[in-house]
């Protein structure tokens, strides 16, 4: 399926630099998807999946390369009005992960990533906004016009000098062991680079498997507080039902397309760095195995886990109280091949990163049981992510007394 494996790093270097203005990567696992230089980029609505998989099929089919390997990586927007962004590399490959960092390593010059002090810190849903939707929402579930819905913020941080792009993208993948790490360069010269822990779908061959997280706690360096943590997390009412409304609709669309969908009747445990979650491993045998994964993930997204539930009332009030449009974030990215196999996760735990400015993004899952002032922590939990990997969260702490 991909041009070649590269599993040492001789064989990496023989391939340039990672050029973040041009090259895509996803990271799964212990491998990478790498795909260098651009044939062609386009655009596509996603308002119509039959089209939207018939037109990126056509896409693949006239880039094609010299063998049936050619790929697309892509965003897909949160709002369904909004256009996907797609890249067909030059050249694609399969990397070992510890190969690639290493590989990446070795391109970040000693004393390039500098101190880069902190300028601004720009909220477009500060606190006082974010605690009030919280509670305008919860006076929607009173009147029964909603079971759940995602409110977020975005935040900007504007930097002294240029930001290190490729260190901000080391530091993830040393901060962060786990996850899918991703980075796409966007039609408007930004990359929008993250590690999300949400694995949408994915798809190989007649198999498909979903990792839906929703409910959340922040973890603690004190092992006893920690394991205070999950065992709260585990046990709470409202954290089990916001999962359970995402985990009823992904059962929805996934059962009539799947034999043997198998779902574990209680969800697991699940950590990143900074955040434990509940999870649950979904995973289904196609029905038809020519179906193909957008086809599928185009219909679950937006899940409840980052809209809502019903979704579209829901999605109708983020536009309503948020008073501002997510474009990419919250969305899913992520990678098909000709077959119609691929993966694609959730844009979370991720920033969009221009020259001098990183934009980032949190939401919280709100059900009627929800505390504003909780959820703003959890979703000032759920940035130190990208602050982490731009060493900026002492400073942005002190931005905020
Ligand atoms: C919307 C985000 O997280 C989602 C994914 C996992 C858990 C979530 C929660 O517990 O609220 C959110 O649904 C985010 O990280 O910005």
């Amino acid at each position: 399926m991909h041009a070649g494996e590269i599993s040492n790093l001789a064989q990496a270097q023989s391939l340039g630099e990672f050029l973040l203005d041009q090259d895509c990567l996803f990271v799964s696992g212990d491998s990478c998807l790498l795909g260098q230089g651009v044939k062609h980029r386009f655009k596509l609505p996603i308002a119509n999946t039959d089209y939207l998989v018939s037109e990126l099929q056509t896409q693949l089919r006239n880039h094609q390369g010299e063998n049936d390997n050619t790929i697309a990586f892509g965003v897909l927007p949160f709002c369904k009005y909004e256009m996907a962004q797609f890249i067909i590399p030059e050249q694609v490959a399969r990397w070992d992960k510890k190969v690639f960092s290493q590989w990446l390593n070795t391109q970040i010059t000693e004393g390039s990533h500098t101190e880069n002090p902190l300028k601004a810190v720009n909220y477009l849903q500060d606190r006082v906004h974010f605690e009030h939707t919280v509670q305008q929402a919860k006076e929607l579930f009173d009147k029964a016009l909603l079971d759940k819905i995602v409110l977020s913020k975005q935040v900007e941080l504007e930097f002294e000098h240029a930001i290190n792009r490729k260190h901000v993208l080391n530091q993830l993948l040393t901060q962060s062991q786990s996850g899918y790490h991703f980075a796409f360069p966007t039609e408007s010269e930004s990359v929008l680079m993250g590690v999300s822990p949400e694995l949408l779908l994915r798809k190989e061959g007649e198999t498909v498997t979903s990792n839906p997280l929703a409910g959340s706690i922040p973890r603690d360096p004190c092992s006893k507080v920690e394991a205070q943590h999950r065992a709260a997390l585990f046990s709470s009412k409202k954290d089990r039902y916001e999962h359970a409304v995402v985990i009823d609709d992904m059962r929805q669309l996934l059962e009539p397309v799947c034999d043997n969908l198998a779902i574990p009747a209680e969800p697991s445990l699940l950590h990143t760095a900074t955040m434990w979650h509940l999870s649950t491993v979904i995973s289904g045998h196609l029905k038809d195995p020519s179906t193909h994964i957008l086809a599928l993930a185009n219909q679950l997204h937006p899940t409840p886990a980052l809209c809502g539930k019903p979704t579209k009332p829901a999605y109708q009030h983020i536009l309503d109280l948020e008073g501002h449009g997510r474009d990419l974030f919250s969305g899913i990215i992520g990678w098909c091949d000709q077959q119609g196999n691929g993966e694609w996760v959730v844009v979370i735990r991720c920033g969009e990163l221009k020259a001098h400015v990183a934009k980032l993004f949190a939401g919280a899952g709100i059900v009627a049981a929800s505390d504003p002032s909780s959820e703003w922590l959890e979703t000032e939990a759920k940035l130190k992510t990208m602050l982490n990997a731009l060493s900026v969260q002492q400073a942005y702490t002190q931005f905020n007394k």
